[in-house]
């Protein structure tokens, strides 16, 4: 039978970081004067400038009448005699106003309702296997994969741990529920579907006062934020504050794929209103009803966040752009490089894992990257983000001038070829591939005219890869590579099994959502994933164990590297130049490693000395979903 009285051990959330891993909540030398059989209840304590302890959360803080609790601050103060005060209380003077607090033993109904410690039903005996099988077995019997993705969410809300082990354990089906295609569906039918609040919504309304708003925040120790503004969901468009299911799927990939402990993620969701009429007309709408702000109201308000994400969780917290329309990403990017940890997914995540998959095709069909031409469908972020990688790591090969080596990549966007005569008129990121070209209107007649050895889609418009154009591909290419990045499925460039039958079976595909492998005149392809979900879970953690301070085009190019060297010759005989989502965890850990020793080369790193054996480090920061056992 289930107990109903265990009582939790004080300790960090994730229970399994040693004092010396940078995931641990505190460092074991400050652990707090309470005793260690008791959790504490919504306690923390700051000191304002005047000196006033200030309590970061109260009781009402307690979700549902869980006993969620919160770690004691590691910043607490250790008196000269030893012990802790831990909330300010004995340092304040008779003036100063504390809040008064308490302690409490999380135990029996709070207990279950905490999905950072329920069990279910293993609660007497480690079931977590049978437990894992037993939901597969239901997840299986929905026919729909919004439902999947309900239940998904439900259980991650009920159990954690179970939530992770299951979609650890079975990667590959769950992927496609939590992630894309289904996680876009879900933002679409967002309104209808919601339950509860699974992120951080930061609206206008907060204006001023973000810091406070982050504090009640129950988590303390938060490395990574997945922040997105929803105005480029996917290749969906502007879903508003729907957006959410993306930096709550990604941050479900950061503890599932790439180790990092779930307490340490936030999901945020910045809310500036929505352009699109539908979500402004729709009762159910969850998000502020009026048009986007834009310009100094927009900037302020994201000053105002990042401001307050640095005040409140250090200078090492990493902050990932995610899904902002790409007249906002570029700028903000550049903006916060200087002043914080900060990654843009569909800029640098997207180069890193297209690069990775570019430089595996390329021991399949011969040459180097300089070799190569290359054409995009598509010249936002995605497109020029990885257009500047392959630049880059062609200039770095070749000792070419980077300005050459972005000669031999050309990109289309939704006016044409973007060609020299445009360059007045184009946005700043667009210039630098504006070459010397005639106009040209059409894709099909760009590839004809420009004839790429790789045709790579970044439009976020489905079947643009027609048949003329992957047949002209495959007219003068023995194996031409293409890949169809869009995302979700719906807004893929081509589907596998148009990019295999119109190429007679010769193309190297890789998509951005997944496809089932296709039979092609009796060989079967089976085609890889060209997602960032292979790069951002390691490239973060990478960048977490090193206390890195900045992310690095090199720590990308390092990340891509790592990546690419996982593909077997097993993998390329099937099609593949990606290795299977099966083994990513280790593949995070590898990538983890390099991005790490990179920042350490760089001179980026802050955790020092450096771990002598990084994998090894990697893979023992990294979060498992095992149950512990209570008290
Ligand atoms: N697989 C992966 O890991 C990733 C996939 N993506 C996917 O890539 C897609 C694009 O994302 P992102 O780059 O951020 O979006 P952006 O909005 O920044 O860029 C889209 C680009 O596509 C162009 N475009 C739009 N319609 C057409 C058309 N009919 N013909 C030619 N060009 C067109 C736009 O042209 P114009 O500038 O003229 O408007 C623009 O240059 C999305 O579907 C997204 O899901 C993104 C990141 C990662
Ligand atoms: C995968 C991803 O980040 C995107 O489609 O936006
Ligand atoms: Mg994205």
């Amino acid at each position: 039978m289930m107990s109903l009285n265990s009582s939790i051990f004080l300790q960090n959330k994730a229970g399994i970081s040693s004092s010396s891993s940078p995931f641990s909540g505190r460092q074991r030398g400050s652990a707090p004067s309470v005793p260690s059989s008791l959790r504490v209840v919504a306690v923390n304590s700051n000191r304002d400038r005047n000196g006033s302890v200030l309590m970061e959360s109260t009781l009402k803080d307690v979700k549902d009448g869980a006993a969620s609790v919160i770690d004691v601050d590691s910043k607490s103060t250790v008196a000269p005699g030893g012990a802790h005060d831990v909330y300010g209380e004995d340092a304040a003077t008779e003036e100063q106003v504390v809040t008064p607090w308490f302690v409490s033993v999380a135990s029996g109904y709070s207990l279950l309702r905490d999905p950072h410690h329920n069990k279910g039903l293993a609660f007497s005996e480690k079931r977590e296997d049978v437990q894992v099988k037993k939901l597969m077995h239901i997840i299986r019997q929905y026919q729909v994969p919004l439902q999947k993705y309900m239940a998904m969410m439900d259980l991650q809300e009920r159990n954690e741990k179970l939530f992770y082990k299951l979609l650890i354990d079975n990667v590959e089906e769950m992927l496609p529920i939590v992630y894309t295609p289904t996680v876009g569906e879900a933002c679409q039918k967002y309104g209808s579907i919601f339950s509860r609040p699974q992120g951080l919504y930061i609206s206008l309304k907060e204006k001023g006062s973000i810091h406070e708003v982050l504090r009640n925040w129950p988590e303390k120790n938060i490395q990574v934020i997945v922040v997105t503004d929803g105005e480029r969901i996917l290749g969906l468009g502007d879903l508003g504050c729907q957006g959410m299911g993306i930096p709550v799927g990604k941050l479900a990939l950061y503890t599932a794929l790439g180790g990092v402990r779930p307490s340490a993620c936030l999901p945020v969701t910045i809310d500036v209103g929505t352009n699109n009429e539908n979500l402004l007309n729709d009762e159910f709408y969850i998000g502020l009803r009026q048009r986007r702000a834009t310009g100094q109201e927009y900037a302020e308000l994201m000053h105002e966040f990042m401001s307050a994400v640095k005040q409140t969780y250090g200078e090492k917290v990493l902050v990932q752009f995610e899904d902002f329309a790409n007249h906002n990403a570029f700028d903000l990017l550049a903006k916060y490089s200087a002043t914080h940890l900060v990654f843009n997914d569909d800029i640098q995540g997207t180069a890193s894992v297209v690069l990775a998959g570019l430089v595996a095709a390329l021991k399949v069909v011969g040459g180097t990257l300089a070799d190569h031409r290359f054409l995009f469908l598509g010249a936002g972020e995605a497109g020029t983000g990885i257009a500047e990688l392959i630049a880059l790591e062609m200039s770095k090969q070749t000792n070419m001038p980077v300005e050459e080596a972005r000669k031999k990549i050309w990109l289309v966007d939704s006016k044409g070829l973007i060609v020299s005569s445009r360059r007045e008129s184009l946005q700043h990121f667009k210039k630098p591939w504006a070459h010397e070209h005639e106009p040209i209107k059409t894709l099909l007649d760009a590839v004809n005219d420009i004839k790429p050895t790789v045709l790579i889609g970044t439009s976020g418009v489905g079947r643009t890869f027609t048949k003329e154009v992957v047949e002209a591909m495959a007219s003068f290419n023995e194996k031409p590579i293409i890949l169809s990045l869009s995302n979700p499925t719906s807004q893929s460039e081509c589907t596998a099994e148009e990019a295999y039958t119109w190429s007679q079976g010769r193309a190297i595909f890789a998509s951005g959502s997944p496809f089932a492998p296709v039979e092609y005149e009796g060989k079967t392809f089976v085609p890889g994933q060209a997602n960032n979900a292979y790069i951002f879970p390691g490239f973060g953690l990478g960048v977490i164990m090193s206390g890195a301070i900045r992310v690095h085009d090199d720590m990308l190019l390092a990340a891509a590297e790592a990546l690419a060297a996982q593909v077997t010759q097993e993998n390329f005989e099937k099609g593949l130049i990606y290795p299977p989502f099966k083994n990513i965890r280790q593949i995070s850990a590898d990538i983890a490693a390099k991005v790490a020793a990179k920042a350490y080369e760089l001179g980026l790193a802050t955790r020092l000395p450096p771990p002598k054996d990084l994998v090894k480090y990697a893979e023992s920061c990294m979060y498992s979903p095992a149950y512990r056992s209570y008290r």
